[in-house]
């Protein structure tokens, strides 16, 4: 039997490297806000029974009424957010209903998310606790001091882009996040709170198409992925 599983899509940020006057996940690209597109893909997926859409204070109204204008099916709950990703993930697992057994964690602003990511980021999370989506890194990537003078240049081949969907069997999940308020432990990305507890995440590899809008930039590039799809 596959398991239950519980999508948290976060969408309480503020969009500042946008720099727009509304936040990023409200914006319209070909027509639609790009949360919509995102949630739409979790709508439809076979492998998702529900969803908590993670909102700020400002935005909650907003997202409530995406929920009700698109009528979608699966959400369990329109939450509030904190002031990091962190800490919006975290009151998003405050919230899982008693069923869930696996946990989705997903940025609002990554529209290009596919059920086959899903299911594989499902099926990593039940064969190793953990399991994430991402992407061999295609640059030369080094670390700088506060200078900007590069101080190291890690082996490219063992570099990765990470992304979401970051996929987790609750237990494991619920207590490295508990672990990380009790240590005030901040990391960028919900598996290393994971590995900060000690565990290992599986990564899967994913698609370079699968970005998280974050400056201008991205919204030429979504837009042409979303002319794609439609075509
Ligand atoms: N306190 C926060 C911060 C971020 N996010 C969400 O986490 C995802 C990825 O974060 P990022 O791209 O950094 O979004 P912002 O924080 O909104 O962007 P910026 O850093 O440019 O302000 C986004 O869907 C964002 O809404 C969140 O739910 N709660
Ligand atoms: C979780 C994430 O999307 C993985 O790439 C990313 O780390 C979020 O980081 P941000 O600081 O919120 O942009």
């Amino acid at each position: 039997m596959r398991p239950y599983c519980t999508a948290v899509i976060m969408a309480a940020g503020k969009g500042k490297r946008m720099g727009t006057d509304i936040s990023k996940q409200f914006l319209p690209v070909c027509g639609k806000e790009i949360l919509a597109w995102t949630v739409e893909k979790f709508e439809a997926s076979p492998s998702v029974d529900e969803i908590i859409l993670m909102a700020g204070k400002e935005g909650r109204e907003e997202v409530q009424e995406l929920c009700d204008r698109y009528g979608w099916k699966k959400i369990r709950q329109v939450a509030l957010g904190g002031k990091e990703r962190q800490d919006s993930v975290a009151n998003g697992l405050e919230l899982l209903s008693a069923q869930t057994e696996v946990v989705l964690i997903h940025d609002g602003v990554r529209p290009f998310v596919t059920e086959e990511m899903i299911r594989e980021s499902i099926e990593g999370a039940l064969s190793y606790g953990g399991c994430v989506i991402g992407v061999p890194a295609k640059d030369t990537i080094k670390v700088c001091d506060k200078n900007q003078m590069a101080v190291e240049t890690p082996e490219r081949s063992t570099l990765w882009q990470i992304q979401t969907p970051q996929t987790f069997q609750r237990e494991l999940i619920c207590r490295a996040y508990e672990k990380a308020k009790a240590d005030g432990f901040l990391g960028t990305d919900d598996a290393s709170v994971a590995e900060h507890m000690g565990r290992q995440v599986y990564v899967a590899k994913g698609d370079y198409r699968n970005i998280k809008i974050t400056t201008k930039e991205d919204l030429v590039i979504a837009e042409a992925f979303i002319r794609e799809e439609k075509a």
